[in-house]
């Protein structure tokens, strides 16, 4: 019948990838950081990284972007591929690779500009220079990171006038403003109070619909309450690496969950 081949069942949408990471391995001099770390990363999700203090979670973000090779005793095996593409190959240039890929730090850093430069810095060095364009990108972005409200009536004023969580709010947009693929965050709200907390966690929400974001956090209750995966890394290795909800209501490894019941870290 030609109606049943009308509804013929389509095949599941499989999601895509924002990085691949195989056999991964990072080592500071002769001490290993990372142990074949082997991880897909899905786009458009919110993929948490846990793990007791030293356990490689800042570097293994750091390598995702390639600041990790700012330190000269670094060596590394193994690929990562973001969107297909092996991000040490020579074709794929680093300033490519952080243009797609943006990161927001643990401490906000903005530049000691204006507001309004903060954000409009990244767009102006990638060649826009007219103001109407550099005007929409800023209040855009500013929108986007939810900050636009609190400070429309402020760009010109200096970055550092603002309070910690609004600063790192600022950090977001100023990632934002370079339309960025993946947004790497190292602990973003862990220098913050509860409040602002918040507000960049609901962001994080929002922001997952437009960009694939990879958090490290210490705070299991902020894995859990915002990412959709979760990588539980422990000296160097991936222990455990599941849905979020799966990782923590019925942990397969006993280290994940002596972890997650506070028995260690
Ligand atoms: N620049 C460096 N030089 C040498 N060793 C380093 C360097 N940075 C980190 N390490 C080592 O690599 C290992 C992993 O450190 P990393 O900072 O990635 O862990 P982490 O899980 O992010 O820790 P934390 O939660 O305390 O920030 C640790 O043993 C650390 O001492």
């Amino acid at each position: 019948m030609l109606e049943s081949v009308a509804v013929k069942k389509q095949p599941k949408t499989v999601s895509k990838s924002v990085y691949k990471i195989n056999d991964f391995n990072l080592w500071y001099g002769n001490d290993q950081a990372l142990n074949e770390i082997n991880l897909d990363i899905p786009a458009n999700k919110v993929t948490a990284i846990i793990g007791p203090s030293g356990c490689g979670k800042s570097t293994f973000i750091k390598a995702l972007n390639r600041m990790v090779e700012l330190i000269p005793s670094v060596k590394m095996t193994g690929s990562i591929m973001n969107d297909e593409r092996d991000i040490f190959s020579s074709k794929y240039k680093v300033e490519e690779l952080r243009t797609n890929v943006g990161m927001v730090f643990q401490k906000p850093n903005p530049f000691p500009k204006s507001i309004y430069e903060n954000v409009a810095y990244g767009p102006k060095t990638h060649g826009i220079k007219k103001k109407k364009v550099l005007d929409e990108i800023v209040e855009k972005s500013l929108k986007d990171a939810a900050l636009w409200d609190e400070v429309k009536d402020r760009l010109q004023e200096n970055a550092f006038g603002l309070s910690g969580g609004q600063q790192q709010r600022l950090c977001i947009a100023r990632c934002l403003a370079i339309e960025p693929e993946v947004i790497l965050m190292d602990e973003p709200t862990s220098a913050l109070d509860p409040i602002s907390t918040a507000k960049v966690e609901e962001l994080v929400q929002t922001l997952k619909e437009k960009y694939s974001i990879i958090i490290v956090t210490h705070n299991m209750q902020q894995a859990a309450r915002i990412s959709d995966r979760t990588a539980f890394f422990l000296n160097g290795e991936v222990i455990e690496y599941r849905e979020t909800g799966e990782l923590f209501s019925n942990p397969s490894d006993k280290r994940t969950e002596d972890y997650i019941t506070g028995r260690f870290g």
